[in-house]
Parts: C-alpha cells; structure tokens; sequence
C-alpha cells in the first residue's frame, strides 16, 4: 500500500517515546526562537506570556524529566494537539504581532504532526480506555488506573476527543468527552486564545446535543442503524437556533439531568476478552512455580549463575533476571536512533492503521551486541549463527500488539526465517520498566508478564517437530504510562538441529 497515510518517511511521533521527545523539542525550540527574540530586540512580544502558559513550557527541563513527561497518554496526547492545531496559529499571529519574517520560526512550523499522527494517539487513548476499562472522566481528571497524576486534560483536548469520537461514530464515546468539556468550560475561559486560536465552544454544544440524541435513539431502538439516528437527529436540528441550543443546553446541565445523563453515558458495559483480563493483571496466579538459580545449560554458567524464574510450564516459560544491564541499555537506545514506524496488520485500504510501536533491526556491530548475544547463548544453550539480529522496539501514547504468533505460517516471512528456519523460541529484553501497563499477555495459557528493566523472557512458538504451538500466541498491551523498550531475540529451527533432536 503506498497512499502517504503509510509512508514509512512522513514522521509519526506519537508511535513512540522516542518520537515524541522529538516532538517535544520542536515545541521547546519554538519557544525558545520567541523567547531569545524578545530579549533581542529588548521588546515585549505580546501574548509570549499566555503561549508560555499554554504549552508547559518548563525552562531547563533535564532528559529525565522530558521523558517522564511524554511517557504520560495525556501529556503526550496535549503535545501533539497543541503542535499539530495551535502552532501553525500561533506562528501565523507572532508573525504578524512582530511584523518581521522568522526563519527558524517558518522551519519549525513545518515538521508540526500529521493530523494522522494526532488520531493515532487519539485512539491509542480510547483504546488504554477500553481496555483497562477506564471511566473518561476519570481520564480527563488524570486518574489513570488507580493512580492520580498532577495532570488535568485541557478544554481544547476534551473536545479534540469528542470530535474524533464523533467522526469515529463512537456517538457514546463522543457525548462522554463533550459533556466533560462543557463542564470544563464552565470553569474557565481564555479570552485571548480564543482570539488566535478560534472558539471551539460554538461546535461544541451542537456537537454534544447530537451525539447525545443519536446514542439515545440508537439506545432505545437498536433497529434503527446510527446513520438512520444521525440523519434524523442533523434534520430535527438542522434550524434551531443560537438561543434554543443554549436553552437545551442549559436544561441538560441542570443537576438531576446531568445526573440521569451520566448514568445512561456509563451504564453500559462489554464484557472483557481475554487479553483485556490479562491486560488487567487479573489471572489467576499459577501455582507450585520456582525460582531457582541456573548453572548447568553451558560451562560459563557454572562460575556465574542465573537467577531464572519459572513462569508456565507446559508450554515452558521463563524469565532471568538482572541479565541486561543499564550500561548495555545506554548503548543499544544510542544505537537505535533510526527506527522505522510498525504498523498494525490491519489491511483495511480505507482505515488508517494504528501504529504499534517503533523498531529497528540492531544490525551495526558493536562489543555490546556480541556480548547480549552471546549472554543468550549462555541462557539457553542455543546456537547461533551469524546473520541473526536483534530487534529493539520502543512504544508510544497506547502502543500495543494484536495476539499474534511468532512463527511465520502467521504470515511473514523474514530473510532470516528463509535462511534458519521458523522461529523456535523467542527471547524478549526487558529494557526498561513500564510503571503501568505494557504487559506481555498470553491469552491462551492465561500468563500476563509485567516488564521488568533487566529481565528476559523467554518461550517457545514451536513443538519439538517444528510444528506450532497455538498456545505460544502473545500480546502486548497498551502502554498506559511508561517508557517501554524491548530487544527481542528469535531463534531459529535449523541451527539447532543437533542441540535438540526430535523425540520420536
Ligand atoms: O514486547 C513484547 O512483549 C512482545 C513483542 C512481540 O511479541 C514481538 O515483537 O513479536
Ligand atoms: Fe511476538
């Protein structure tokens, strides 16, 4: 498919936490070329102040704190609003607030995100909503998943969601996120945004009334299809005016309506699949596994043993630990700068498909790859041949990855594949912890592995023939705050053949 929406080249920030930083710096930058300006020309650059305000602009923020900030769903999300509907306004009005032509401030302007980008982490929130079942409300307040984060969504983020809910046909979905920024509104007003960036509060009731009207309709008489509901909700609404939508808006806010509304908004719920419950942590434990040391696959492991944790056992799975190490992790993030957009294996032509993550073979060679790979080796008592590689992958705002399979009768085939065989066993690095979701599921055999810096999993798609193992079928869920990296390591059927003979 080659149509631009999937052009590896058009930059997508939101797919990963490495993106995002980038994004964040044209952000900063932009603010800085303003702020460097006005100290210039020893003038007052109007409305510096309020656009300061408005994008977090924190002055000497160090790496850390850039990365704890864009690995938070609703920061990263903002981000990518702001630079993608307000920085080109922005720009069009310091330009001619300060009447001169601005270079740095024109290059800036174009590498802002594709509204693709924007819908991409648009959906990767309603999808950490939808699965960890998460209320928008309580979304919109920063209470994701149990934990309160120093985070309140913005008016212009509220009704960024609804539109894109609206447009999705999630008319439910779209009335619970403008019934929130009506709320919001409420509270504040910003006179000078409006002025440059337009008043989005004039669509908002429509929009809201309508979404409202079209999910009751469609609630009440399920025969009807939603486009039915939307038509005839567009025409009874088609000439109403300014001031008896103001009216029913006003009815509709009142206490005990808002009230009736909330729960009629809420009170619906699908029931969860099994990756979702995996998602949630909410399998039940497994018992009788072990921990153990492990000195016996190769010779080296005698004089440094492994910590090895038992995680299922028929099929087999297990986890080392401290067996990546966070000067190994430096290296290999330095050496993964040009990762390459992953896409989910939607193949809808006329759907945009949601991005999972970015990755990158690690191919330069380095002390530090040998030394992983050959930690592997010592790990699993496998062998290797030259032309395997390792993957490195980092994900972004509600990343995740269908359950899919790791050998290729799932569809793909890689040149390592044709050259070694299937893909035997899969080896996931853990490069860094994930302080809430990004789990590692396995629907069918109900294991859910939480990422751990330092740690390996380490499991097996095939049986001792060659054929597969449906039950090796994993997934992984969406980030919900975090930074999440990974090295994966696959390995190949036939350089094994004398290691692991066939039982017969
Ligand atoms: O990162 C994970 O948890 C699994 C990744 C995976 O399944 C893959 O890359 O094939
Ligand atoms: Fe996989």
């Amino acid at each position: 498919i080659n149509d631009g929406l999937y052009d590896e080249s058009i930059e997508r920030y939101s797919s990963s936490t490495v993106g995002l930083l980038k994004l964040l710096n044209v952000e900063q930058q932009f603010a800085d070329s303003l702020i460097r300006f006005a100290k210039q020309q020893g003038k007052k650059v109007p409305a510096l102040g309020a656009y300061l305000s408005a994008v977090d602009y924190k002055l000497n923020s160090s790496p850390r704190e850039k990365v704890e900030y864009v690995s938070n769903p609703l920061n990263a999300l903002s981000l990518l609003r702001r630079t993608h509907e307000d920085l080109p306004k922005w720009h069009a009005y310091f330009k001619k607030a300060i009447g001169i032509n601005f270079e740095s401030l024109d290059k800036l302007v174009e590498k802002v995100p594709s509204l693709v980008d924007l819908m991409s982490a648009m959906k990767g929130i309603k999808r950490i909503a939808n699965i960890y079942d998460l209320r928008i409300d309580d979304l919109a307040e920063g209470l994701l998943h149990g934990k309160q984060y120093n985070i309140r969504m913005t008016y212009r983020d509220l009704i960024a969601m609804g539109n894109l809910m609206f447009q999705q046909r999630d008319y439910q979905a779209a009335a619970k996120w403008y019934r929130i920024a009506y709320k919001r509104e409420l509270e504040d007003r910003y006179e000078l945004f409006n002025e440059i960036l337009g008043n989005p509060s004039e669509n908002l009731y429509r929009q809201y009334i309508k979404s409202l009207f079209v999910y009751e309709s469609y609630k009440s008489n399920p025969l009807h299809s939603v486009e039915e509901a939307l038509i005839a909700v567009e025409n009874s609404m088609a000439d109403i005016s300014q001031e008896e939508l103001y009216k029913l808006m006003s009815n509709l806010n009142s206490p005990e309506n808002d009230v009736e509304l909330e729960r009629g908004l809420y009170q619906t719920k699908t029931p969860a699949s099994k990756f979702e419950i995996g998602c949630r942590g909410l399998y039940r434990r497994k018992p009788k596994l072990v921990c153990r040391y492990k000195f016996n696959t190769t010779p080296f492991l005698r004089l440094a043993p492994m910590k090895f944790e038992e995680i299922n056992i028929n099929p087999y799975i297990g986890m080392y630990h401290n067996v990546l190490y966070d000067s190994e992790i430096e290296v290999l993030k330095e050496q993964s700068t040009n990762m390459a957009n992953g896409y989910a294996d939607k193949r809808n032509d006329s759907e945009i498909r949601d991005t999972v993550a970015r990755h990158a073979w690690w191919t330069d060679t380095s002390a530090i790859r040998e030394r992983i790979n050959r930690r592997i080796e010592d790990m699993t008592g496998f062998n290797f041949s030259k032309t395997e590689m390792l993957q490195v992958a980092n994900y972004g705002v509600g990343s995740y990855f269908q359950p899919h399979f790791d050998y290729t009768s799932d569809g793909f085939e890689t040149p390592d594949v044709s050259a070694l065989g299937d893909r035997l066993a899969s080896i996931l690095f853990y490069a860094s912890d994930v302080p809430q979701g990004g789990a590692t599921v396995f629907p069918e055999i109900k294991v859910t592995v939480f990422p751990r810096k330092g740690s390996s999993l380490y499991w097996f798609n095939l049986f001792d023939d060659g054929r597969p193992d449906i039950r090796s079928q994993h997934s992984v869920c969406p980030v919900i705050n975090g930074d999440r990296w990974t090295l994966t390591k696959w390995i190949h059927l036939l350089p094994q053949m004398f290691i692991m003979p066939c039982k017969s």
